[in-house]
C-alpha cells in the first residue's frame, strides 16, 4: 500500500547562507495491507521528515513515494488533496484546527468532506469520542483550550473516522494516561484487522512492541558520510 524507493531529501536553508542539510539518500520501505511498520532511530535521524515526505508537505529531491496508485514526489496538489481524503490519514503529535469549531465537529469532518450526512457523521464522531473517553460534556467545544491528552484523543478521533486504506502516527499515545493508551493501541490492531497500512513512530515501547509488526531504523537511510 505504501511503497517508497530511493528517497532523498537534503534541506537548504536560505536564509542561513543556504546551508545544505542533508537528512536521506537512497530510502526505500514498503508497508503492506494489515502491516503496521514502526520507524525508528535516533534523534534527528528523519523520522518526522520521511512522515512529512510521504504526507506531501516536504517535497522529495528524488525517488518515489506510491500510496495506492499515487506518486507523492510526482503529484499535483489537488491529486494529494484527494489521497488525504480518502486514501491517507495523518494523526499528527499536535491537534491543529479551526477556532471556535466544536469537537463533534472537528471529529465529523473527514467524513463530510467524503459527502456522509451531518448527522451520521456525528454519530460515528461521538462514538469516537465516547470511547476516548473525552466526556460528551466538552463536545460541544472548541478543542483549542483542551488539556493535552484531550487533545491527542481528538486528534486520534479525527485520524480513525474514515477508514483510511494507509495510516501515518506520529506518536499517537505520547500524552495518554494507562486506560486511554490501551484504547488507542486497540483501535490501531483493528485498523490493522481491516486491512490498513499502517507508519508510526512511537517512542512508546510498549506500544510500540504490542502494535508494530516490524522496525525499520532510518539511520540506514542517512546520506553516505553522515551517519
Ligand atoms: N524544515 C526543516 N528545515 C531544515 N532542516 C530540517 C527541517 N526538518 C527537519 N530538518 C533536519 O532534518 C534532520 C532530521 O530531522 P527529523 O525531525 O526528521 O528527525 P527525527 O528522527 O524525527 O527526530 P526526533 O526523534 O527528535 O523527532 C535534522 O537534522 C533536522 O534538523
Amino acid at each position: 500500500m505504501i511503497r517508497i524507493s530511493d528517497l532523498s531529501k537534503t534541506f537548504t536553508l536560505h536564509n542561513q547562507g543556504r546551508a545544505r542539510i542533508p537528512v536521506m539518500a537512497g530510502a526505500s520501505l514498503q508497508v503492506a495491507a494489515g502491516e503496521c511498520v514502526g520507524l525508528v532511530g535516533a534523534s534527528g535521524a528523519g523520522k518526522s521528515t520521511l512522515m512529512r515526505l510521504i504526507w506531501g508537505n516536504y517535497l522529495a529531491d528524488g525517488g518515489r513515494i506510491e500510496v495506492g496508485d499515487l506518486d507523492i514526489v510526482r503529484a499535483a496538489p489537488r491529486e494529494i488533496i484527494a489521497l488525504r481524503r480518502a486514501t491517507l490519514g495523518y494523526v499528527s503529535q499536535f491537534l491543529r484546527v479551526v477556532p471556535r469549531v466544536p469537537v463533534l465537529d472537528v471529529v465529523a469532518e473527514p467524513l463530510r468532506v467524503l459527502g456522509r450526512p451531518a448527522e451520521e457523521a456525528r454519530a460515528v464522531a461521538a462514538g469516537l469520542l465516547e470511547r476516548l473517553n473525552l466526556p460528551s460534556r466538552l463536545w460541544s467545544l472548541s478543542p483549542t483550550t483542551f488539556s493535552g491528552g484531550e487533545q491527542q484523543r481528538v486528534n486520534i478521533a479525527r485520524g480513525f473516522a474514515h477508514p483510511y486504506p494507509a495510516l501515518l502516527l506520529d506518536e499517537p499515545t505520547a500524552s495518554l494516561d494507562a486506560a486511554n493508551r490501551a484504547v488507542v493501541l486497540e483501535m490501531i490492531a483493528e485498523a490493522k484487522a481491516r486491512g490498513a497500512a499502517i507508519l508510526g513512530i512511537f517512542h512508546d515501547e510498549g506500544a510500540r512492541a504490542q502494535v508494530c509488526d516490524r522496525l525499520v531504523d532510518v539511520t540506514a537511510f542517512a546520506p553516505r558520510g553522515v551517519a
